[in-house]
């Protein structure tokens, strides 16, 4: 018996989850959660990828093991709330969502009065392993770099004041807490989200935001120190085609997360 998933959203990340999903017997995506506007490209989708599933609005309340997030902020609130007061486990791409006030301790409640789990996926960045190791060993700074071409800052705040296109050399266009970046930067900062779940919170980690017109990757870099020494990690991501504020590896971190659900070992 497969898995029975709800898929949450069918952009860039859900649709090249799409595609990698067709090769496991074990996962069946049993629903495909997008708005009623985008029904019709969706099916479309859905009939090329995951033909067993239906297009529907909202998560079904019957015949699904597991929901994956991957559409928005505002899609927590609307999908992965209710799942989890029903009891249904959810892993969710979005994770800078969490740094509204109080909503870390709504997901949780949700998932508490469900009996279940919410897992936060480390998405376009590595090391949260050991970012979260050290933290029980006491963590004293942990900083975060997120530097995209121009045009990934398109519709962003980023715009204010500058026009993207004209840049001639790197440009700092946030510096503040990870809170601040995840909250002003829904579609760009989620990362800065999880580096500081992991390690120093959401108020003490702190963050750089660069439009660089000499990249062409999404460029990641954490620098974390505590007792358990330090570290530096840069990542190098491929963008999306099809969105490139998006990190191709944000899709195999989520399919991951999928597998290790349901392989007998998981690594
Ligand atoms: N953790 C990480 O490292 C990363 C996380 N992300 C998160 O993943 C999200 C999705 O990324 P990506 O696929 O590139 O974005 P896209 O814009 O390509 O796709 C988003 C999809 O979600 C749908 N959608 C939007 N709102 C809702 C909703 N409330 N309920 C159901 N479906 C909805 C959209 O439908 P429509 O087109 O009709 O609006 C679209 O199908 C990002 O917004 C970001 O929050 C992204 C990159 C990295
Ligand atoms: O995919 C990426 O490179 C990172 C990203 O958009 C985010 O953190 O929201």
């Amino acid at each position: 018996m497969s898995v029975r998933i709800a898929l949450i959203g069918c952009g860039a990340i859900g649709t090249a989850a799409l595609e990698l999903l067709r090769e496991d017997a074990g996962i069946s995506v049993a629903a495909i959660v997008v708005p009623a506007d985008a029904f019709a490209a969706t099916k479309d989708v859905a009939a090329r990828l995951a033909p067993g599933a239906q297009v529907v609005s909202a998560v079904p309340a019957q015949g699904i093991d597991l929901v994956v997030e991957a559409a928005g902020h505002a899609a927590i609130e609307a999908h992965v709330l209710p799942a989890l007061q029903r009891g249904t486990p959810c892993v969710v791409a979005s994770v800078g969502a969490l740094s509204a006030q109080g909503f870390a301790e709504k997901l949780e409640a949700a998932a508490v009065a469900g009996k279940t789990q919410v897992q936060l996926i480390a998405g376009a960045i590595g090391a949260i392993d050991a970012l979260a190791a050290a933290r029980i060993g006491g963590l004293e700074t942990v900083r975060y770099t997120g530097r995209k071409p121009p045009h990934a800052w398109k519709g962003t705040p980023a715009e204010q004041g500058r026009d993207l296109g004209a840049l001639a050399g790197p440009t700092v266009i946030f510096e503040g807490s990870a809170r601040e970046a995840a909250t002003l930067y829904p579609k760009n900062a989620n990362v800065a989200a999880t580096v500081s779940l992991a390690g120093l919170g959401l108020d003490r980690t702190s963050v750089r935001l660069i439009a660089d017109p000499a990249v062409t990757e999404n460029v990641h870099t954490v620098e974390a120190e505590g007792a358990f020494g330090n570290f530096e990690l840069t990542m190098r991501n491929k963008p999306l085609a099809a969105n490139p504020k998006t990190s191709a590896l944000t899709v195999y971190s989520a399919v991951r997360a999928l597998r290790n659900r349901v392989a007998p070992l998981s690594i």
